[in-house]
């Protein structure tokens, strides 16, 4: 006999596909709103068409050496640009954020020749998660039998992985690596030319040249004259490390489905397993003053899994227990001659999914195989047009990646609501299926499928599923009511559907494309 979950999953798969057919819907795409300016420093033209004091000339600056910058920097400096980086601190960064590295940002990595910055600092390979919810666990890998056996995700102190990527862009004779703390960017009859700084020994300083890249990260204080920033922080991580011990399913990430919201577990060493706990809203149980050691060991500690507990328990025993808000924002540029904002500064979503680096990742790929064949960065505002069609282009796997982040913590957080609960079960349910029901959401997690009409496909199919559940094998009124809310929470998950609308639409115009 056939299983009646598969029945309600495929039952779900060919409504959607119904619904697809019949469906005409229209994208929206956010205007760009005028801007307040406050972190711009308006200049005179004889000075911005000098070069910077040194009389050295580049073609690109690049304001901070994190994740996106380093890498911006190696890649615009291999293929020939004269790049200047203006980094904070070029000390090894030591924070919990950028730790697991998806698949789909490694393939990117290895298009930008950075593979080797992951080797060395004692990285682990990562071949997928597991979920745990309610005693029960699931196995879910990430569909990498088509791919060369390197492929996999990885993951790593962040600090190292980075200096390893300044290293590398610093070892080329044409980008210069120096530490600064960039104040303003500098503005000319509304074209970026440059910034001020504050060198490492407090000199002020301007730099110049035809386009500056902002990668000042989640914190930016630049983005602000470049871009419609609207900051969502819906929770925060609080961050222990567990050490010398090994994990229940080895070289995999493990989501625990707790209450109010998830825990993760993933090594980022040999010895060392990171623990992320999620802890909803912008405030979290002070560490200083001891509520927060309270809150891990009554609240959280009985959720963990019985096998990983006593650890956790002696990682919260030891200290060091970290914090950092979890924000998103959408990425609206405000196109602005001369300036390019890339990585958080740009855009985020929720770290649930560990999706930062690979987005930061492919936005450098698609931005690289743009300004390729441009020699000359000089004339802005051709250059600025020019660099419209990188928002459209970096959309695929931008949307698919950020979509999905918003969308699985919203499922995967508990509620008081019981539809919004009975989602998180069919969710949970349908992971577990296996096959192209894992496969599906988990290759488009990890940054290998971008394709943003099966993240639909399957968003839908969970919703179908979770309805299906509940009539079979008799309906009730009471499930029937539950059903009809279940719809109503897909539908108001509003994250997720205005990213939808866009995502019908986009999709069947790149289908019929490349068809
Ligand atoms: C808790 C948490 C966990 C996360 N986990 C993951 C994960 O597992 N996987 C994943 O892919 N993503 C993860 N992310 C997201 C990921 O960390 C980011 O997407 C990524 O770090 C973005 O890179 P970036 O270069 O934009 O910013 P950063 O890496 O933060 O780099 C910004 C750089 O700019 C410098 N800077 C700032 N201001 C100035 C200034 N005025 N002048 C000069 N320099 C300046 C900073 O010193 C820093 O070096 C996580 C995020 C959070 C919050």
């Amino acid at each position: 006999m056939v299983d009646q979950n598969v029945l309600a999953a495929l039952f779900g798969f060919a409504i959607f596909y119904g619904f697809l057919i019949f469906r005409k819907a229209g994208g929206t795409r956010k205007s760009c709103l005028p801007e307040e300016t406050a972190a711009t420093t308006v200049i005179d033209g004889s000075e911005c068409r000098s070069k910077d004091g040194g009389g050295e000339y580049f073609d690109v600056i690049i304001v901070g050496a994190g994740v996106a910058g380093a890498a911006l920097a190696h890649t615009l400096g291999k293929d020939g640009r004269r790049v200047r980086v203006i980094e904070r601190d070029l000390t090894e960064p030591d924070r919990i954020v950028g730790e697991l590295l998806q698949p789909g940002g490694y393939l990117k990595l290895i298009e930008l020749g950075l593979e080797d910055c992951v080797e060395q600092i004692d990285s682990q390979r990562v071949f997928g998660y597991a979920l745990f919810k309610d005693g029960k666990s699931t196995r879910l890998s990430y569909p990498l039998e088509k791919f060369h056996s390197e492929i996999s995700g990885r993951s790593f102190h962040n600090g190292r992985f980075i200096q390893r990527m300044r290293e590398k862009a610093a070892s080329l004779p044409n980008v210069q690596l120096e530490q600064g703390t960039v104040a303003s960017l500098l503005e000319d009859e509304g074209t970026i030319r440059g910034v001020q700084y504050k060198t490492k020994s407090a000199e002020d300083l301007k730099a110049y040249a035809p386009l500056t890249i902002v990668c000042d990260g989640c914190f930016s204080n630049l983005r602000r004259s470049l871009c419609n920033p609207k900051v969502d922080v819906p929770s925060c991580f609080v961050g222990l490390v567990l050490e010398n011990f090994q994990l229940p399913f080895a070289n995999h990430g493990h989501v625990v489905l707790a209450d109010p919201s998830p825990i993760l577990f993933y090594p980022i060493s040999s010895t060392e397993i990171r623990c992320l706990v999620d802890v909803p809203g912008q405030k979290v149980p002070s560490v200083s003053n001891g509520e927060m050691e309270k809150y891990l060991k009554t609240v959280v500690a009985p959720q963990v899994p019985i096998e990983l507990r006593d650890a956790f328990i002696s990682a919260i025993e030891r200290g060091n227990i970290r914090t950092m808000p979890n924000r998103s924002m959408p990425a609206a540029p405000h196109p602005t001659p001369g300036a390019l904002l890339m990585g958080d500064a740009f855009n985020m979503r929720h770290p649930l999914t560990g999706g930062g680096m690979t987005v930061a990742l492919s936005d450098i790929v698609v931005l690289r195989n743009l300004l390729r064949p441009l020699h000359d960065l000089n004339d802005s505002s051709t250059l600025c047009k020019y660099l419209e069609s990188f928002y459209t282009l970096r959309k695929p796997v931008a949307s698919t990646i950020n979509t999905l982040a918003g969308a699985l913590y919203k499922v995967f957080s508990a509620s008081p609501d019981k539809a919004r609960n009975e989602m998180r079960q069919a969710c949970f349910d349908y992971l577990s299926l296996g096959g192209v029901f894992s496969d599906g959401p988990v290759s488009l997690l990890s940054g290998l499928n971008p394709r943003p009409l099966s993240l639909v496909c399957h968003f839908f199919a969970v919703a179908i599923y979770g309805i299906g559940r509940l009539m079979l094998p008799f309906p009730s009124p009471g499930r029937i009511w539950i059903g009809a809310r279940l719809i109503s929470v897909c539908i108001f998950l509003p994250h997720l559907f205005t990213s939808s609308l866009y995502f019908v639409p986009y999709s069947l115009h790149l289908s019929f494309k490349f068809c």
